[in-house]
């Protein structure tokens, strides 16, 4: 029996036309309206456009949109997977934040396109019939919510946009694809190991990510109390160091309760607190910081922005991040 699959859309290149001056734009009408012909070969398919933004556009606010949706759909009627076609841009950080803020056992999947929908090799429709045959594959089930894109399957905590162009984009640095798919099956070889659901009703909190580089001094770290953020991200050095003038800036904010978080701007390994000198991770550690286990500086953010806001007891953020 045919699978019941939403479709939602919400922009990004795989909704876009490039025009005769070789701009890259969105349309009027979404290229993607009416695919859903092509895609019944598959699936029962109900589509939905949510947003038609490029996914610089997207924020928050839109995601937790989108979460609301997502649950007013599954709500309604019988849903048996979602998937959503997404810019490349951010398209991590929505799939991040769905795998954080829902917890179905049916499976949210994202898709985008690296050529909009008239250049050469465009790569939208390609993506989304695969996306759509992964949404609807038993196996999918209990795994959260992945990224299906350029024939590979990728788990939502560990997926980056890795290049500017490539229709290879996304990887998962550290951990590999979670599958693959073929002409004619989808296979997964992993699992996650671990969900954590956070239950938010509103997002209201800032949280800001700053890169650290040698030389840095603590002026930016300081504006963050003057401009009255609620937590801040540090993608730090190596395993979540920084140099000597920054820490006046985190001790600063630990003064003031706004939780600071470390994470690598390594993207192998894992940022933990291990050198003891001036600004190395085990002295941050002492002084309050937060580790985060495993997720880039722009997912930490959102994990971060996602605990402040949690509806009911305030997060453990030691535990959280771990
Ligand atoms: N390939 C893409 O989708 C990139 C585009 N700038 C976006 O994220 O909306």
């Amino acid at each position: 029996m045919k699978k019941n699959i939403l479709l939602i859309h919400t922009g990004g290149t795989i909704s876009m036309k490039m025009n005769e001056t070789g701009a890259v734009l969105p349309n009027e009408q979404n290229p993607l309206i009416g695919i859903s012909q092509k895609l019944a070969e598959f699936a029962n398919i109900t589509e939905i456009e949510a947003f038609n933004l490029p996914s610089p556009h997207i924020t928050p606010k839109e995601m937790l949109e989108l979460r609301d949706l997502i649950m007013k759909q599954a709500n309604n009627g019988q849903v048996d997977g979602i998937v959503i076609t997404h810019g490349t841009d951010t398209l991590e950080e929505t799939a991040y934040f769905l795998e954080l803020t829902t917890q179905f056992s049916f499976p949210i999947v994202l898709t985008g396109a690296m050529r909009s929908s008239n250049e050469l090799g465009a790569d939208g429709v390609y993506n989304l019939v695969e996306a759509v045959r992964v949404a609807c594959d038993k196996n999918a089930r209990d795994k959260g919510v992945i990224v299906v894109m350029n024939d590979e399957i990728h788990h939502s905590f560990n997926i980056t946009k890795t290049s500017t162009s490539s229709v290879n984009t996304f990887q998962s640095p550290q951990y590999g694809p979670i599958g693959l798919v073929t002409k004619k099956v989808v296979h997964f070889h992993h699992a996650p190991i671990r969900r954590r659901f956070v239950e938010v009703h509103s997002i209201q909190k800032r949280v800001a990510l700053l890169k650290v580089y040698a030389g840095m001094e603590a002026d930016l770290i300081e504006m963050l109390l003057e401009c009255h953020y609620d937590g801040v991200v540090l993608e730090g050095l190596g395993q979540g160091n920084v140099p000597p003038d920054v820490v006046k800036g985190i001790k600063e904010l630990l003064n003031a309760k706004i939780p600071v978080v470390a994470v690598s701007r390594c993207f192998n390994g894992i940022a933990e607190g291990v050198y003891g000198y001036e600004g190395g991770g085990k002295s941050l550690e002492e002084l309050g910081v937060i580790f985060a286990t495993g997720i880039n500086g722009q997912k930490a953010r959102l994990k971060l922005l996602i605990g402040l806001n949690q509806v009911s007891a305030p997060v453990d953020m030691k535990e959280y991040f771990n």
